[in-house]
């Protein structure tokens, strides 16, 4: 008889295709076996009857901000989130690090960091800025998934945002690669320009501060990558977009043969500009959240199957930066979202919108590591790594500041009630959170 490290036995397991009750067999940090029982020992056995058994998250979007700027978050409390969310893989972006992932040299720092104290698979974004184009190749031979690249100003002093010669240049150089680039698609004159005007009449409102950044700005930005892309064949991936209709561009380019793909994130799903009223700064981001005709408008999309993937842009900052008392050009602009990405997908989508499980499952898992290149990721199917998140669609829960694993427990998620929990995340199988707590073997003394 075999003997296995790890037995999940009788959940019900969700792929992008279907959901079958059954078995997974796990040694080595692999999925060996799946089918209905099966035979064999195992050091360990979780019975999963009632809950369900998904393929870890991959989330295509955080920043942990280490090195340099742990104080607002940091690999070891950054991963631990995730793992309390059924994330198992995260893409860190090359910014609010500090060195910030633009060369070799810094990516090596990350990567140190990272494997020290991060208890989930880790992989980089490298950045694309005005001053390394030279270090592209580099970066893209040691690995990085794809290049980042802010069409506005990004908020931190030591990663530029690209000019449109940078950016055509840059976007030359990760054709010649194969590459990806990611791009923050927010036009900087429509901007500049309106929150200029807003702030010179003392205009600065929650409403305020979303007018100076519309959706038109967001689909000038992505009209004009859509057109480079087009001039230098270069891969496109639209990093947080808004509104179905900046979708909407993104789908004619496609048609046209454009390799260009997009993401959105959960707040975009969940929360809107009366949030941000109510909420301060805990919900301002770039671009901003919109009114609920176009959170509903996104929700078709993400049924009709226009979005490739969603993530949770995890942008964290301590208190005192996200307090706003009445200006809400002031502020940092980020999301503490990372542990509440499936929360709500499973409330908001599955729940509320009947949307299958099996497309959160492709949207958080399968078309990332398909789109990514994620070789054994983003399933459950022998031979794949036994990456691996158990969720109980019967439980409830308030979410509170203590639940979250930040390294600032604050979210705009805080008070709401989700319906699904998640009750063990796994990792190479070994499990790392098991009801409310992180059991990964990994200890960091940071
Ligand atoms: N520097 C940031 O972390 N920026 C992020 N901020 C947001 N989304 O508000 C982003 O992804 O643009
Ligand atoms: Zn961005
Ligand atoms: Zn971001």
């Amino acid at each position: 008889m075999t003997t296995y490290d790890l037995i999940i036995k009788n959940g019900k397991i969700v792929t992008a295709e279907s959901t079958v009750q059954g078995d997974i067999a796990i040694k080595d940090g692999k999925i060996q076996e799946v089918g209905q029982s099966l035979e064999g020992t195992a050091d360990r056995v979780i019975d999963a009857e009632g809950l369900h058994v998904l393929p870890g998250l991959i989330d295509t979007h955080v920043h942990f901000n280490e090195p340099g700027r742990t104080e607002w978050e940091g690999l070891e409390t950054g991963s631990r989130s995730l793992a309390a969310g059924g994330v198992t893989t995260f893409f860190d972006m090359p910014l609010n690090s500090t060195p910030p992932t633009i060369n070799k040299k810094n990516l090596d720092l990350k990567k140190a960091c990272a494997d020290e104290k991060s208890i989930v698979n880790p992989r980089y974004w490298g950045g694309l800025v005005p001053e390394n184009i030279a270090d592209l190749k580099e970066l893209h031979e040691n690995g990085v998934i794809g290049f980042k690249a802010f069409m506005s100003p990004s908020g931190i002093a030591d990663f530029n945002h690209v000019d449109d010669e940078t950016i055509f240049k840059g976007m030359k150089e990760i054709a010649s690669l194969g590459s990806r680039l990611a791009v923050h698609a927010e036009s900087t004159v429509i901007c500049d320009q309106l929150a200029e005007e807003k702030q010179k009449q003392g205009k600065t409102t929650a409403r305020d501060f979303v007018e100076s950044r519309p959706i038109i700005s967001e689909i000038e930005a992505v009209r004009r990558i859509i057109s480079y892309a087009e001039a230098t064949g270069c891969k496109v991936h639209v990093v947080h977009a808004s509104s179905r209709k900046v979708v909407e561009v993104i789908r004619a380019a496609q048609e046209r043969g454009v390799d260009i793909t997009v993401e959105t994130c959960a707040h975009y799903l969940a929360l809107t500009v009366k949030d941000l009223e109510e909420k301060g700064g805990l919900a301002k981001c770039c671009p901003p959240l919109r009114d609920e005709d176009e959170v509903e408008d996104l929700w078709a999309a993400v049924a009709n199957g226009e979005i490739n993937v969603i993530a949770s842009d995890h942008s964290p900052a301590p208190a005192s930066m996200k307090t706003i008392t009445d200006n809400y050009f002031e502020g940092w602009g980020g999301i503490s979202g990372a542990q509440s990405t499936l929360n709500v997908m499973l409330t908001e989508g599955y729940f509320k919108r009947n949307l299958p499980l099996e497309k959160i499952v492709a949207l958080t898992a399968t078309n990332p590591a398909k789109l990514f290149e994620l070789d054994g990721k983003g399933t459950i199917a022998k031979g794949y790594d036994a990456d691996i998140t158990l969720v109980n669609l019967e439980e409830s829960f308030e979410l509170k500041n203590e639940d979250l694993f930040y390294r600032h427990q604050h979210s705009p998620y805080v008070g709401m009630t989700f319906k699904g929990k998640v009750k063990s995340t796994i990792v190479a199988g070994e499990v790392v959170f098991e009801n409310g707590e992180i059991t990964a073997s990994k200890k960091v003394n940071a």
